[in-house]
């Protein structure tokens, strides 16, 4: 069988990250954190003197950093010519400034090209998470989830990780998710946006574990979906009993 492909779309705070580590851990899979990429670009950017309110300065540099991406959900890595950015790229001027930055085509067009071939390479399977990747990324996804959740929930679980190290104002990191919401929806490259196939769970009233408990059952659904393609494949060219079994829980998906 080909490896499992799950794209977890949504807006911030709504639990993608949390949700795609864990079901990643759970189920084997690989984990690929595709804001941290676009994070990644803009810290680059601030640090070398880019304006990143230019979007021609950002397009004319969008080739020269070297992102890479560590795909272990039990400790994901991302680095920059060679230097670990995962705690710079947390900063709340990375955070203002990365949707300007990851609006660029020419920025997307490098990052989106390095998100397909991380998943090509994945051979066990992987889960990524992002705001396009179910619409742009990966539309042939095995499954895709798109994850929702009030403004004021996502403001509330936000503001719970930033104490006693950022803004901890819970209007203000309400008023800044939705402005970024806006950005990332309203841009013309690949905005944010649930696909036509995509599931959509509300996260709003349940716990991280019910949110990945449900996310499990999706995938284990489509991977016997999958299973159940590949024998019906399989059988049509000769493969006997073990495809029939396989094509029997093909029905089981609900999406
Ligand atoms: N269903 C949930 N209920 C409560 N808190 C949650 C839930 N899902 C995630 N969180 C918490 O909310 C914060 C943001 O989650 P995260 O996974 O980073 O969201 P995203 O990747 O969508 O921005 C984290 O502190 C996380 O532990
Ligand atoms: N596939 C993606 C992932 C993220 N982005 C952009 C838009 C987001 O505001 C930023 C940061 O994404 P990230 O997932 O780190 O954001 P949060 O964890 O939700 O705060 O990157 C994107 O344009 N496309």
């Amino acid at each position: 069988m080909s490896a499992v492909i799950v794209a977890i779309d949504g807006p911030s705070g709504t639990g993608k990250s949390s949700t795609s580590k864990a079901v990643a851990a759970a189920l084997g899979l690989s984990y690929l954190d595709t804001g941290a990429q676009y994070r990644a670009v803009t810290w680059w950017m601030l640090t070398n003197g880019v304006p990143v309110d230019d979007s021609a300065a950002v397009a004319a540099a969008a080739e020269r950093p070297v992102i890479v991406s560590g795909t272990d959900p039990a400790a994901p890595t991302i680095s920059v010519d060679g230097t670990d950015a995962s705690g710079p790229i947390r900063t709340k001027e990375v955070t203002s400034a990365v949707s300007a930055v990851s609006a660029v085509p020419e920025v997307r067009a490098v990052i989106t090209a390095l998100q397909r071939s991380i998943a090509a390479e994945a051979v066990g399977g992987i889960v990524v998470e992002g705001r396009d990747i179910g619409t742009t990324v990966l539309p042939d996804a095995d499954l895709k989830i798109f994850l929702t959740a009030s403004p004021e929930a996502r403001a509330s679980r936000r503001s719970g990780e930033l104490k006693g190290k950022e803004a901890t104002d819970l209007s203000a990191t309400r008023e800044a998710l939705i402005k970024r919401d806006a950005a990332d929806s309203g841009r013309k490259a690949s905005p944010l946006k649930m696909a036509d196939d995509a599931v959509e769970v509300d996260t709003t009233p349940l716990t991280l574990e019910q949110v990945v408990e449900c996310v499990v059952t999706l995938v284990e659904k489509a991977v016997s979906a999958k299973q159940g393609r590949d024998g019906e494949n399989g059988r049509s060219s000769g493969s006997g009993r073990a495809a029939e079994g396989a094509d029997e829980k093909a029905g089981q998906i609900s999406k």
